[in-house]
């Protein structure tokens, strides 16, 4: 039976539609938020609305799950600190339900897992979904990535539903580049459409942000196939065009100056800084995330870095 680690927006919408297929455990660490949800039997914070199904169960107690695979839905940023304190789950697959880069590490989430629980299979599950319409039901196609092909056969089947199709690929640093590159470049997006730059500009920033997501993904030896796919370009696609996108919507105050509400999770804000580290690092050219970096911290406003971009010396597509 397939347990979920966090019951935010995401994690709470993988239970919903796996309960719906079968028997699936939604763990909390509050336990007055797994109170609420056994007495109302819904989310009200994250999905409010959605009921969920009689076979997904709720629990505080990370040491009674059932055995099967664990998905790990927490933020990129707290996914160290949530393995520091669950339990060992020995050698059950971990399944990581987060897109970006650590920012104090640079590693990647299946990069963090291995570290923290060298017995335990890594994999990750990413592609271009949002919670409310996984739990909606609605129709969703994601990328289970898992280096062992066999566990990843066993991952696909489990985590399938009957409005999730999963995809699977033994290619897990495609899959990871593609979700962290993409959530910078929709805060690029947002940014350049609150600024009122338009569509024209938003469609070169999303192509030439593919460009940067592809040179970093090849050069740490990913598959070229794996970012046209679900992980990449599909994520990419929907993050930058969508207003139900945090880090699009983060990026479109940007580009208006408002205020953003400090406690939703942007995944985009620190992978965009742990991608520039990596990149010059790797002495890998990354323009709009450098840019993603300047307005973000308050160093560029949307017109200087446009014009940054659009200054640079002309070359080859
Ligand atoms: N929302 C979406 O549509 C999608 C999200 N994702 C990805 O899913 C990941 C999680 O996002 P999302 O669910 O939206 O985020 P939310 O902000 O909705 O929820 C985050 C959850 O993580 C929990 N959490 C944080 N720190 C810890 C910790 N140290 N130990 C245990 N639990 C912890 C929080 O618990 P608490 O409330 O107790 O702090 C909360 O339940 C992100 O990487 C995101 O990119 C992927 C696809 C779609
Ligand atoms: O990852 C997502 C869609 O695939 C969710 O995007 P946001 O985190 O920007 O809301």
């Amino acid at each position: 039976m397939t347990s979920v680690i966090g019951a935010g927006a995401f994690g709470t919408a993988l239970a919903i539609s796996l309960g719906r297929a079968g028997t699936v455990t939604l763990w909390a660490r509050d336990a007055d938020q797994v109170a609420a949800m056994v007495q109302a039997r819904e989310n009200a914070a994250r999905l409010p609305g959605i009921a969920f199904p009689d076979a997904l169960a709720l629990s505080d107690d990370a040491t009674a799950l059932p055995e099967g695979p664990v998905l790990l839905a927490v933020p990129m940023q707290k996914l160290r600190d949530a393995l520091r304190d669950l339990p060992d789950f020995g050698t059950r697959p971990l399944v990581a339900c987060c897109k970006g880069i650590e920012l104090t590490t640079g590693q990647s989430p299946t990069q963090v897992i291995a570290e923290m629980r060298p017995d335990a299979p890594a994999a990750i599950l990413t592609g271009p979904s949002f919670a409310q319409d996984i739990a909606r039901g609605l129709p969703t196609a994601l990328t289970l990535a898992c280096a062992d092909e066999t566990t990843g056969k066993a991952l696909q089947q489990s985590l399938t539903t009957p409005n999730i199709r999963v995809y699977r690929t033994t290619d897990v640093p495609g899959a990871e580049i593609g979700g962290a590159v993409k959530n910078v470049m929709a805060i690029a997006c947002g940014a350049a459409i609150g600024a009122g730059l338009g569509d024209s500009a938003r469609a070169a920033l999303m192509t030439r942000g593919y460009a940067e997501m592809q040179r970093m993904a090849l050069a740490l030896g990913a598959q070229a196939d794996t970012l046209a796919g679900l992980s990449g370009f599909g994520d990419l696609a929907l993050t930058c065009t969508s207003d139900l996108s945090r880090n699009f919507r983060f990026g479109l105050s940007i580009g208006r100056g408002e205020a953003f509400d400090p406690s939703v999770t942007v995944e985009g804000a620190a992978t965009a800084r742990a991608l520039q580290a990596r990149a010059r690092k790797m002495q890998i050219d990354m323009p709009i995330t450098d840019a993603v970096v300047g307005l973000i911290d308050g160093n560029l406003d949307v017109g200087r870095a446009m014009a940054l971009l659009l200054s640079r010396p002309l070359k080859e597509e």
